[in-house]
Parts: structure tokens; sequence; C-alpha cells
């Protein structure tokens, strides 16, 4: 028998959407980047949710960006072919059989299957990478990274082109080089590297936390850009958490409205965020 929501019930949803109004108003057109991580994709009904709310974000008259990452796929496809591999700072050291399997995963099997669960949804998403339409052009990070790309020249055309048709771009991290190289950018620092050049309004920053914790291990809500530095000397900010909160202060500093790091295994993160006051996770800001 098919459960029907009562009066009350029905009541609340048009409450809720109508207490929404001013803050659908406040983001109109904005642009918002949202960096899904490989962690917070978890299952395909967890995608399949996210992928709902970016459609409706897109319906609410947003332009969303996805720029997804894939740590762990990558991790898989190594495991599987035996080559080894080792991180410095939350950064992949990349050799150039590692960047094959780099690309294949994050340019093949996991950029389709987000664009593939936003059109699930009814959204209409184009897949790309750093390389396509000169997206992002790098250069190499660090000689110890190997083929670690820095994003150096971002061309933003081809997604201003793509808004105005309201096409969700799905953006796989890595860069073109200058001479025909390809280069494995960690997918934060991609994201951060696409809000700045595009001055979005919000940097979404999806993982598989709460936020950034402190020592005692309490969420912190706010964060400036002393405490980001302070907490990465004493240790506590560590691993991955390196590049997301380093990414999200350089946005911050580079015009982006604001940075969130949020829950992306909760339900409707992304609307959380945007479209209540009070918002979830740390929110990154200048000093
Ligand atoms: N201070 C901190 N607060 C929260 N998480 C932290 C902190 N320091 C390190 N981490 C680690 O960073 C991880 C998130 O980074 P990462 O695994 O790269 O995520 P993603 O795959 O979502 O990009 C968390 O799961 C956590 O283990
Ligand atoms: C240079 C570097 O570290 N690149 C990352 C790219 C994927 C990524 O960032 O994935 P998550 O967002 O899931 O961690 C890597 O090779 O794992």
């Amino acid at each position: 028998m098919k459960t029907q929501d009562t009066l009350t019930d029905r009541k609340a949803t048009a409450e809720t959407l109508s207490r929404a109004v001013p803050l659908l108003q406040r983001y109109d057109d904005a642009i918002v980047v949202i960096k899904l991580g490989g962690h917070a994709m978890g299952s395909d009904e967890a995608l399949a949710e996210f992928a709902r709310d970016v459609v409706l974000l897109r319906l609410c008259g947003v332009n969303p960006v996805v720029v997804h990452g894939g740590g762990p796929q990558i991790n898989k496809l190594l495991d599987k072919l035996e080559i080894k591999s080792e991180f410095v700072n939350g950064k992949r050291v990349t050799d150039a059989a590692t960047v094959d399997v780099v690309e294949m995963v994050l340019s093949g099997t996991v950029n389709k299957k987000i664009v593939q669960a936003i059109q699930g949804q009814g959204g209409k998403a184009v897949g790309l990478s750093g390389k396509d339409a000169n997206l992002m052009v790098c250069d190499p990070e660090d000689p110890a990274l190997g083929l670690v790309g820095t994003p150096t020249a971002m061309d933003m055309t081809l997604l201003n082109l793509l808004f105005e048709k309201e096409i969700i771009p799905v953006i796989a991290p890595i860069g073109a080089g200058r001479n025909g190289e390809t280069y494995n950018v960690n997918g934060d620092t991609a994201a951060g590297a696409y809000a700045k050049a595009l001055k979005a309004d919000r940097l979404l920053l999806l993982t598989d936390v709460a936020g950034v914790k402190n020592a005692a291990g309490e969420l912190l809500t706010e964060l400036k850009a002393h405490e980001i530095r302070e907490l990465t000397a004493e240790g506590v900010i560590s691993g991955g958490m390196i590049p997301k909160t380093q990414t999200a202060l350089d946005a911050v500093e580079g015009g982006v409205r604001a940075a969130v790091i949020i829950d992306g295994r909760e339900r409707n993160a992304c609307l959380l965020e945007l479209f209540t006051e009070q918002g979830a996770g740390s929110m990154i800001r200048a000093d």
C-alpha cells in the first residue's frame, strides 16, 4: 500500500519551501563549486541523493560546478595492478604509470558515474577534465611529487557557455601540461582553482567527516586563516585535510565569497549548507 503524507506533513513541506524564498533569492544566478571527494561518494544511493541536490540547485537558478576526487577508487585500481603509491602531505607521488591510472579512473569511471547520476535525476550534465577547452593548464608542483600539477592558467569560456544553457559541468581534477603532459591534481586544489577563476559565491568541500576538528575532536564551525596555520603546525590538521584547508583559505583570500568544509555523507549536505541560515560544517574565513 502506498503511504500518503498527512496534511500536516504537506503543510510542513509547503512552509519549508516558503521559508527558503529569501535564501533562494540570495543564490539566484550564483556560482557554487562543489568538490565531491572520493570518500564522500559512498554508495550508489548516496551518489543519487547528491545528484538530486545538484539538480535542485540548478532548478533554483544556481550554477553548480561539480569537481570530483576519487582517491579511494584510484587506490583500488593501483592495488589490482600492483603499482605502489605514497602520499606526501595529502598528495599522491605520481609517476608516468600512475598518472595513466589516475586519468583512467578520474576522467573515465568516476566522472561518467557522476554525470549519469545527475542525468538520472533529470539534470543535464557534461563530463570534462582540465584538458578540455584549456580549462586548467598546470605546471609541475614540486619535483618530489612527479606529475602532480599546480594550476597556472584557467580558461572559463566553456563553463560560462554551459551556465547559459543550464548544463552542469562535472570536472575531473586532471590538468593539461604546456607540452602535452598529463598532470594529476589534488581534487581539492582543482576545485579551489575553478572557484577562484569563476569568482564563485561558494566553494563547498564535501568530505567524510563533519568538518575540521580540534585536538579534542570537537567540530570547529568557523576557522580563521591563523587558526588553520596553527592547527596544521601542531599536526591537528593532517593528511587529506591539509590540501582541503589550504584550498579553502586560498579560495577566500583569492576572491571566493566563502568556503565551507562539510560532511558529504550527511543527507542533503549541500542544501543544508546553502539554504539554511546556520549552514553546516566548518566555514573558513580570511583573517
Ligand atoms: N583536524 C582534522 N579534522 C578533521 N579531519 C581530519 C583532520 N586532520 C586530518 N583529517 C582527516 O582528513 C580526512 C579527509 O581528507 P580525505 O581523506 O582526503 O577526504 P576526501 O576523500 O573527502 O577528499 C578525514 O577523513 C580525516 O581522517
Ligand atoms: C595529487 C593527488 O593527490 N591527486 C589525487 C586526485 C584524486 C583526489 O583528490 O581524490 P579525493 O578527493 O577523493 O582525495 C589522487 O591521486 O588521489
